[in-house]
């Protein structure tokens, strides 16, 4: 037996001899390097899987009708045999001797192939295996498939044909042309799907039916106007939750639990259909029961319509609560009658709709209510698995100054712990503390319950869907994708939010809250101006506040802004280079304001599409001041340097330290050297004195600004 190193294999071969290397390890033969023994066992292994491969590289010499270069390629392999090694195995040998004796091509397949094709080159092309399975993506030509089913793609277009479609060799073939065409080889076909990381419908986990157990039911009341939700939410909170939960202060959270005959109901504490809509159409599903609120003695009114509708679209069993029956014009049959037109029949009259009479002010019926919901509850078999990762729905989010990002969420399946990795939307972290409807810390929240977690790195948004993800590393590379995202969305929608067309874009139903970033000089100021701000509702469009802050607008709050679509509101405070910088490029509106009431008014009315500002603020120049000269009789003259363009002495002037504006003033002189001036430009310095403030100090800056008359849009 003999032997042949790596390298003079290759050299045969006309390949590396890392190829050949690597072919051994594949075949789970050791080698250390191109100096080493191949073995006979190893070689006929190798010589079997070049035989292979020049079979299947024959297709495309045939193709290109080359055959005489197939040829010419395997005698270059004849010829490339190292020398000296005449002896070079028989089974070399007998391979090349297979060459010369065509009548022995079983021997060697290629060599047997290539000489009978030399005479009948149409006929000898070997068919290839069928593959079992192809894979594709979108669309496939018709060349591709054939390449993928290794077939000519006259072939293809041939069956095509007979399928009734006519194609041409480039023609793309839908998913459903492919299948067809592999279902007649009897080829399995997959579509490659590219995963959105970012959607985390790919996350979801599906619950075997076994591992699934009963839960509350999620409830919502709705109603028109003053028909007694609130009411309704106070009377039921106030005789269930705090029964047996004594000492428990009731916490708002945006939903609370309580217990009736051993069974717990959640309700969202969240009056009026708009939660529920607003949560509907960023396609949350929370509420598995809806309470129609209906005031017996006002009867069946335009949003006890609507909120019929949207119950309907939702397919959420709805419970009709008849209202203030201890009124004396309480008229309950009325409400019924009114009710049957829009479909909603009690059982009395042969329906099957779920009528309660009752007084949410009086407390009476209240139990009855409660009772049906168990009823529908039972009907509806709610079920979640407990014994999971957990997922659902954020019911409220905002910012709190002392804790971060706070959100109330719903667990819908599976079971929430303190400690677990989480997405929120476009959020992420882990959940640091949780905080039950009753303000009580808690670890665990199983499915159905409501609880406000803290620990996410940015405010997500009502509706919003979250999920517990067991490895954190995979939350926080989910979550990161998901607001790179949105930062992208948001670039590329070129849209951002400014004051000037904010009311076109209410109108245009593609605003529905006003997100605004907050900064100023000191927190009382932060405080009231949130607080005022957050109270402005124009037209069901809100104002919410996402961060606040004391001091200068820098550049993360403009990134803040820009990538949750938000305007800056400074008060008494300035952007930083930086900040004015990243708001230029992205886009971002930054308000400055030092008068409270101007900004609520300016917000106000920029929601009602009256911003009418006339004028603008234009800012000439910057001054710094280098030194302070007082003299007597003249006051505080501020020897300044002019650092950007201009200061001229009709401009007004603010006077900004450490970023904050201290005061605003007019110039009371100008002067270059001794002589008064009209304007001093960039690099000059100059002598400025104020008319009323002159507590100036070095290193203060001097913004000088004009107001000019803008044209509207
Ligand atoms: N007599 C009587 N008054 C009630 C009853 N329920 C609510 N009210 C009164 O009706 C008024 C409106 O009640 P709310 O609970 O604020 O009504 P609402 O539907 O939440 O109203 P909005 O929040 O404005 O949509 C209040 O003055 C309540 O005291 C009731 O059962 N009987």
């Amino acid at each position: 037996m003999s032997k042949i190193r790596v390298y003079e294999y290759a050299k045969e071969k006309n390949v590396s001899s890392k190829e050949i290397i690597n072919k051994l390890k594949d075949m789970n033969v050791e080698v250390s390097n191109h100096m080493s023994m191949i073995n006979d066992t190893a070689k006929d292994k190798l010589d079997k899987s070049f035989t292979a491969k020049s079979a299947g590289s024959e297709k495309v010499a045939i193709k290109t009708g080359n055959s005489a270069n197939t040829s010419n390629s395997a005698n270059n392999g004849q010829n490339n045999k190292p020398k000296g090694k005449s002896g070079g195995g028989q089974n070399r040998s007998q391979q090349r001797g297979g060459n010369n004796r065509p009548g022995k091509g079983g021997q060697n397949r290629r060599g047997g192939r290539n000489n009978n094709r030399s005479q009948k080159p149409q006929q000898k092309r070997p068919a290839m295996p069928t593959p079992d399975k192809i894979t594709f993506k979108g669309s496939l030509a018709v060349s591709e498939l054939a390449a993928k089913l290794h077939r000519e793609s006259a072939e293809i277009i041939k069956k095509l044909f007979l399928q009734g479609v006519m194609a041409t060799k480039n023609q793309e073939l839908d998913k459903d042309a492919i299948e067809l065409i592999c279902a007649e080889y009897d080829v399995e076909v997959e579509e490659e799907v590219d995963v959105d990381v970012t959607d985390l419908d790919n996350y979801k986990i599906e619950d075997k039916e076994d591992d699934l157990q009963e839960r509350p039911a999620v409830v919502t009341i709705m109603g028109h106007v003053d028909h007694g939700k609130t009411t309704l939410l106070d009377s039921i909170r106030d005789t269930k939750v705090t029964e047996g939960e004594a000492g428990g202060i009731t916490q708002h959270i945006g939903a609370y639990q309580i217990e009736e005959n051993g069974k717990k109901i959640t309700f969202l504490d969240t009056p009026g259909h708009a939660a529920f809509t607003s949560m509907r159409s960023r396609g949350a599903q929370v509420t598995d029961i809806a309470i129609l609120v209906v005031a017996a003695d006002d009867g069946v009114m335009p949003q006890t319509v609507e909120a019929i509708n949207h119950a309907k679209a939702a397919e959420v069993p709805i419970i009709i609560a008849v209202n203030k029956i201890d009124l004396e014009g309480a008229n309950p049959d009325r409400v019924m009658q009114e009710l049957t037109e829009h479909g909603l029949i009690p059982e009395d009259w042969g329906g099957d709709t779920i009528f309660v009479q009752l007084s949410a002010k009086k407390r009476e019926g209240i139990d009855d209510l409660l009772e049906m919901i168990l009823l529908v509850t039972e009907v509806e078999e709610l079920k979640a698995n407990p014994n999971r990762p957990a997922e659902g729905t954020v019911i409220e989010a905002q910012l709190d100054k002392g804790r971060g990002p706070v959100a109330t969420l719903l667990v819908q399946n599976g079971t929430m712990h303190v400690g677990d990795s989480i997405v929120v939307g476009h959020s992420y972290g882990r959940v640091r503390a949780m905080v039950n409807d009753l303000g009580r810390r808690v670890k665990t929240a199983a499915p159905s319950t409501p609880v406000e977690i803290t620990g996410l790195n940015s405010v997500p948004n009502a509706g919003d869907q979250f999920m517990v993800f067991k490895d954190e590393k995979q939350a926080r590379q989910v979550g990161e994708a998901k607001q790179q995202r949105q930062v992208e969305e948001n670039r590329s929608s070129g849209a951002r939010v400014s004051l000037d067309d904010l009311f076109n874009q209410i109108k245009q139903g593609e605003v529905k809250d006003i997100n605004l970033i907050v900064k100023a000089d000191v927190h009382g100021s932060v405080e009231a101006m949130a607080a005022s701000l957050e109270k402005i509702e124009v037209e069901g469009v809100k104002v919410r506040i996402i961060h606040t802050g004391v001091g200068a607008i820098t550049e993360s709050d403009v990134i803040l802004a820009s990538a949750s679509n938000a305007i800056i509101i400074g008060f008494n405070v300035r952007p930083d280079t930086n900040a004015k910088k990243a708001a230029e490029s992205e886009n971002v509106d930054i308000r400055q304001h030092r008068i409270i009431y101007k900004v609520i008014e300016e917000i106000e009315s920029a929601m009602k599409g009256m911003l009418d500002p006339e004028f603008e603020e234009k800012v000439i120049g910057q001054a710094e001041v280098r030194e302070i000269f007082k003299v007597s009789r003249i006051g505080t003259i501020a020897g300044s340097y002019v650092t950007e363009g201009k200061i001229t002495r009709d401009a007004s002037i603010r006077v900004i330290r450490d970023s904050v504006v201290i005061v605003e003033d007019e110039i009371d002189s100008l002067k270059r050297f001794k002589d008064d001036v009209r304007e001093v430009a960039t690099n000059y310095e100059c002598g400025i004195t104020l008319k009323s403030f002159h507590d100036l100090k070095e290193g203060d800056t001097f913004e000088a600004y004009v107001m000019e008359e803008i044209e509207r849009k």
